[in-house]
C-alpha cells in the first residue's frame, strides 16, 4: 500500500499543506525544529490514530487552532481508500471514503505505518513502559480486537484503580463491588495478554531473522513476554489467563488495598530481549541495541505483510545519521523498493545513495513545505 496524496490544516507548526507523495522513497530535509518529525507525526497518526510521542491529543493541535484535519488517499493492491481524521479539543472523528466511523478501532488497519525514530534506541534498555507502547500501537494495528480489549482495559483498569482508593480512604467498603471490577480487569486483561502472546510468537521469527541479517551475525534474538503474574505461560488460552490472574489478585488483595493500586496485568508487564539467551537489557552494546530495535521495526512490516497481504508504509525519523552503511544497506534489502518510505533528515549526505536513488525531496522550513526539483544525484527528475 502507498500514500499518494496528503492533506493537512492545524497540525502543529506546520503549514496547511496538499501535498503528492512518491510511492517508493520521500525525503524531507530541514534544519532543526523546521517541522520534519511533525510531518512524520501527522503521517503516521493518520494510519494509527494516535502519536508516536505524546497520548495528548490536544498537543497536536497549533496553537491558536480549535481543530487539526488530517486526510489521505491510500492505494491498495484491490482498492483505493480517502481516510480523514479531526483532533479537536473534544476528541477525534475519523472517515472512511467520507462515512464517519463509529470507532476508531473500525478505522485503524486502513493504513498501515511503521515508524522509526532515535527514541525507539531506548527500546532495549529503557522504561517498561516504552515496549508496552511498542505493543500496543503494533498489534493495535493489525488486529482491531486488540485495540478494542485495549481500550476496555485502559478504562476498567482506571475504575478498579478509584475504587480501590476509596476502599483505601474508607469512602467505600462493599467488597462486592471490587470482585466485579477484578472480574472484568482479569477478562479484559486475558484476552490481551493472549494476543500479545501470539502476536509476539510471528514477530519472533521475523526478528530473529533480520537481526541476523543486519548484523551478518550468528546471534540469536529472541523476543520474550515476562507477565507481571508470573504463573502465566506463552501456552495458556484466555480462560486459563484470566483464573491465573483471578487467583493472584486474590494471593495479594491485602496488599493492593494498601497501595491502592492494581498490581498485576497487560500495564505492568514487559518484554525480554534475548542474545543467544543472554537477557540484552544487562550487556548489549550501543551498537547491538540499535541493531535490536531497528530488527524490531523491520519485523514488524513483515508482520504486517502476513497478517494483511500488504506492505505497510515506513516512517524513519531522523535515524540515518545513526545508521552505518551496512546497516542502511541491511534496511534496503529488506525493504526491497517495494515499502513506501518516508525519511527525515538534516543532512543528504548521510542517507546512502543506494537506498534513495530517485527519491521525491522535499523542503521543510518553519513548518512550510516545498518540494525539491533535483533527485539526489542531481538528476533532474
Ligand atoms: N501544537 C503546536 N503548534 C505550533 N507549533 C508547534 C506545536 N507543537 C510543536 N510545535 C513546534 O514545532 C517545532 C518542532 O518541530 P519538529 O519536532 O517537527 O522539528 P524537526 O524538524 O523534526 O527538528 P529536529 O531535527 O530537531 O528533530 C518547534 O518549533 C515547536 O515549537
Amino acid at each position: 500500500m502507498y500514500l499518494s496524496r496528503f492533506k493537512q490544516s492545524g497540525f502543529r507548526n506546520l503549514a496547511p499543506l496538499n501535498l503528492e507523495f512518491d510511492p517508493h522513497v520521500n525525503v524531507f530535509l530541514g534544519e532543526n525544529a523546521q517541522g520534519k518529525t511533525n510531518l512524520l507525526e501527522a503521517i503516521y497518526f493518520l494510519a494509527i490514530s494516535r502519536s508516536h510521542r505524546t497520548s495528548n491529543d490536544r498537543e497536536m493541535i497549533a496553537f491558536g487552532q480549535d481543530f487539526a484535519s488530517l486526510a489521505g488517499r491510500v492505494h491498495k493492491r484491490q482498492l483505493d481508500l480517502d481516510l480523514r481524521i479531526v483532533i479537536s479539543k473534544k476528541g477525534k472523528s475519523a472517515w472512511v471514503n467520507r462515512v464517519e466511523q463509529a470507532r476508531l478501532s473500525k478505522y485503524v488497519g486502513h493504513l498501515n505505518a511503521i515508524l522509526f525514530s532515535p527514541e525507539d534506541m531506548e527500546l532495549v534498555k529503557g522504561a517498561p513502559s516504552l515496549r508496552r507502547r511498542f505493543m500496543d500501537l503494533e498489534f493495535g494495528q493489525i488486529n482491531p480486537e486488540y485495540l478494542y480489549f485495549a481500550s476496555q482495559y485502559r478504562q476498567l483498569l482506571q475504575q478498579r484503580n478509584n475504587y480501590l482508593k476509596q476502599l483505601a480512604r474508607r469512602q467505600a467498603s462493599d467488597q462486592v463491588l471490587l470482585g466485579v471490577l477484578t472480574e472484568q480487569v482479569a477478562t479484559a486483561a486475558s484476552e490481551l495478554i493472549w494476543r500479545r502472546y501470539r502476536y509476539l510468537a510471528d514477530l519472533n521469527r521475523y526478528a530473529a531473522e533480520a537481526y541476523r541479517a543486519i548484523s551478518g551475525q550468528r546471534e540469536e534474538l529472541r523476543v520474550l513476554y515476562r507477565p507481571s503474574a508470573k504463573e502465566i505461560t506463552a501456552a495458556d488460552q484466555p480462560a486459563q489467563i484470566k483464573q491465573k490472574l483471578l487467583d493472584r489478585f486474590a494471593e495479594i488483595a491485602d496488599d493492593e488495598l494498601r497501595r491502592a493500586t492494581t498490581q498485576l496485568g497487560p500495564h505492568r508487564d514487559d518484554l525480554e530481549f534475548q542474545l543467544d539467551g543472554k537477557n540484552a537489557h544487562l550487556f548489549a552494546s550501543q551498537g547491538q541495541q540499535r541493531t535490536i530495535a531497528l530488527s524490531l521495526k523491520l519485523s514488524e512490516i513483515q508482520l504486517i505483510k502476513q497478517l494483511t497481504g500488504e506492505e505497510p508504509i515506513l516512517l524513519l525519523d531522523d535515524v540515518m545519521s545513526e545508521l552505518d552503511q551496512n546497516r542502511q544497506a541491511a534496511l534496503l534489502n529488506f525493504i526491497h523498493g517495494q515499502t513506501q518510505t518516508f525519511i527525515t533528515t538534516t543532512d543528504l549526505d548521510s542517507i546512502s545513495q543506494e537506498i534513495v536513488k530517485q527519491p521525491r525531496i522535499f523542503y521543510i522550513h518553519s513548518g512550510q513545505i516545498i518540494e525539491k526539483e533535483e533527485g539526489l544525484n542531481g538528476r533532474r527528475r
